[in-house]
């Protein structure tokens, strides 16, 4: 290229080497012959399918740009800052391309030099001299935004290509935010994987966009580590997981679970009922840990009499407070129920040992084997040690008033035993119309008796809806790993939502991880925000409103309306602009207002379910409207939503969830008076 072209297109020109950068990379992968160096077909496959994934990896989007950003450093990174040392130049963009002779053409978003793309600011500008930003319109490279952070005469701005791109209509699924991470944002999604954190931020201010670039960066910096022992991330409902999917896939990383809380501890049981909001309660609470642990343990007796072994013609016998012994040493050591009913048989066997020796024997580890295989041994253990099915013990403990009483005492008092006491009692695992709450009491029986896997890191979204029961099970599936928990005490709209992270944090079992606030708004216009925030000190007192970034005002309406055909009609109006259009209605009221939008012939589409050009009308019911969003949000009847609830409170946060969905524009329409809260303060 010659020197006179111009700068725009000397970037242009360094996009299309990289694209045939990444084109022949891909084609080094697709050409790997793997016959002559694997030995086995195992092998062969495994290296097969990584091959597979790279190519995949390495596929050249046509809607995502190679590169968003440029970073000129003052020296080479790393280098002595000596006068003199050479500056050097990196793209910014989603993977790591190379050249033929291996020199990087693009960096890693994630890479230690690419952090200061998201930090350096004037007063720490971390070696940069410039920082340049890529704007792209259908794929082409078309503008470009310096900033040089070394200049003392260039003044501080806020980047317009960064607004732009915040204030881009949302249309389909979430998308990643790589090219736009805030710096407070970047802090947490770079922090080690040793520690645990927790994001405490109001609607908005992308906590879950946080979340899973964080995942994306504990994968590039922990890869080996993190494949071995895995990453999941948890989400409120199939809907907000099918929201969210496509994001991490977009940012290169293909293997990270997503599930929700009830997915975790499906299995043993199917769940086909429900409780009343008193008996979830109940369920959920902590001291219920306590209440299995003790009905669990209760199954272990104290030997009456000691075993004998016969062996060849000799006998040998343990004395029953022998046996006490190893049973009450047994109890007092930190293990699992099954692992101590699997050490039993051993430990009985080698105190037949001890006598063996002491007779003048020289027993060797073959036949302590044969003696923990022993029958008699076996008899014992079976009725010392019982084998427990989890999903009997919840069933017996929710089903005999006397076995809940002598387990819960001191625990439960009567009537709280009574409001989990089933009506009438179970036959049979199989018949029992398990609900949610009992499902996780019975994973955290498991876990009594069998520890549960542990993964590397987990990501808990809407975290603050959880019991503390569903906490110690999202926990142990992190107790050798981290956590980042994501949530907002405001959003809580559970009869359990949590009060404190402090207290969720320590069912978690994270009890160190640090809160962290996000308080600025990437999703909320000023004028929705603030309507919204009129509800934060009746649900959330003490907690900061969040601050919008964004610069369009948008549209905001508060409409009195006689009838529900007027709901319609705001959907319509709401079509005409760009974007997705979200209806948001109590769900009682679902199920009427579909009718209308299907006789006026509006075609629309389930929450979760992916936006097109023909479908971009969602009827959300205000329950599963929690985690999405929607360029415009036609809210029906707030009082509908408040009333939709079980309490006052919690009609409240899930109105202020549904008002808060909103990218571009909100329009309420209401037929009967607005909560009073909903007033100016
Ligand atoms: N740094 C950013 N640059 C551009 N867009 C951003 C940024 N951070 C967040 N967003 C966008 O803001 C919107 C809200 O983000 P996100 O859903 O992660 O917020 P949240 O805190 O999880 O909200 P809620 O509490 O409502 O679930 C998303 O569209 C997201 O892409």
């Amino acid at each position: 290229m010659s020197q006179s072209a111009s700068p725009l297109d000397r970037e242009r020109a360094h996009l299309s080497s990289s694209r045939a950068a990444l084109r022949a990379m891909r084609e080094d992968a697709e050409a790997l012959d793997i016959r002559d160096v694997t030995a086995n077909w195992v092998n062969a496959e495994v290296l097969q399918r990584q091959i597979e994934e790279r190519i995949k990896a390495l596929a050249d989007l046509s809607h995502t740009p190679l590169f968003f950003g440029r970073l000129d450093y003052l020296h080479a990174p790393g280098a002595e800052q000596a006068e003199g040392a050479e500056g050097e130049q990196f793209y910014i963009g989603r993977r790591h391309v190379h050249d033929a002779e291996g020199d990087p053409m693009v960096i890693d978003w994630r890479a230690p030099v690419s952090q200061p793309f998201y930090r350096a600011s004037k007063k720490d500008p971390m070696d940069v001299a410039l920082r340049r930003r890529f704007g792209y319109t259908g794929g082409e490279l078309t503008a470009y935004e310096d900033e040089n952070l070394t200049d003392p005469a260039e003044a501080e701005r806020t980047s317009q290509l960064l607004q732009q791109e915040i204030e881009r209509p949302r249309v389909g699924p979430m998308r990643d935010i790589v090219a736009t991470i805030q710096p407070e944002q970047d802090e947490i999604v770079r922090s080690g994987l040793a520690g645990s954190v927790c994001v405490q931020g109001g609607p908005g201010t992308g906590k879950t966009a946080v979340g899973l670039h964080r995942v994306a960066y504990l994968l590039y910096a922990h890869r080996e580590r993190l494949a071995r022992t895995g990453t999941l991330v948890i989400g409120p409902n199939k809907s907000f997981l099918h929201y969210i999917e496509q994001v991490l896939p977009a940012l290169g990383e293909l293997e990270v679970k997503q599930a929700t809380v009830d997915d975790l501890v499906a299995g043993p049981v199917e769940v086909r009922g429900a409780d009343e909001a008193p008996a979830a309660l109940i369920k959920g609470d902590a001291r219920m840990a306590e209440v299995l642990r003790r009905a669990l343990r209760s199954h272990i007796t104290l030997p009456g009499e000691g075993v004998v072994v016969v062996r060849g013609s000799r006998r040998w016998r343990v004395a029953s407070y022998e046996l006490e012994e190893i049973v009450r040493e047994l109890m007092g050591r930190d293990m699992r129920y099954g692992a101590a009913r699997e050490a039993l048989p051993q430990r009985i066997a080698h105190a037949v040992l001890v006598q063996m020796e002491r007779a003048g024997e020289a027993p060797d580890d073959r036949v302590q084997n044969a003696v923990a295989r022993n029958t008699a041994v076996k008899a014992a253990v079976k009725e010392i040690w019982p084998p427990i099915d989890p999903a009997k013990l919840v069933m017996r403990l929710l089903s005999d008033a006397d076995f809940l009483a002598e387990h819960a005492d001191g625990l439960l008092d009567e009537q709280e035993q009574k409001t989990v006491l089933w009506a009438k009692p179970a036959r049979s695992v199989k018949t029992v119309k398990w609900s949610a709450a009992d499902a996780v009491l019975i994973d955290e029986a498991a876990d009594l008796v069998e520890r549960t896997h542990s993964l590397g890191h987990v990501v808990l979204d809407e975290a603050q809806d959880l019991s503390p029961m569903q906490y110690r099970a999202v926990g142990r599936r992190a107790s050798t790993g981290s956590v980042t928990v994501l949530g907002d005490l405001a959003q809580g709209t559970t009869p359990w939502a949590t009060q404190s992270w402090a207290e969720a944090l320590g069912h978690l079992g994270k009890p160190d991880a640090v809160v962290e606030e996000l308080t600025a708004g990437f999703r909320v216009p000023t004028d929705v925000i603030t309507y919204a925030s009129r509800l934060l000190p009746h649900i959330a007192p003490g907690l900061a409103p969040v601050a919008s970034v964004r610069e369009n005002p948008g549209v905001f309406e508060v409409r009195g309306v006689s009838e529900d055909l007027d709901v319609v009609a705001a959907c319509r109006e709401a079509l005409e602009h760009e974007g997705s259009i979200g209806l948001i209605a109590a769900d009682a009221r679902c199920a009427v207002l579909g009718e209308l939008l299907t006789e006026a012939g509006m075609v629309f589409l389930a929450p979760g379910e992916e936006t097109t050009a023909e479908a971009r009308l969602t009827l959300v019911p205000a329950s599963l409207a929690k985690g999405l969003e929607y360029d415009y949000v036609v809210l029906d009847e707030p009082a509908a939503v408040v009333s939709g609830e079980p309490d006052e409170r919690t009609g409240l946060r899930r109105l202020y969830v549904a008002l808060t969905r909103a990218v571009s524009g909100l329009v309420v329409v209401h037929a009967t008076a607005l909560p009073g809260e909903l007033a100016p303060v």
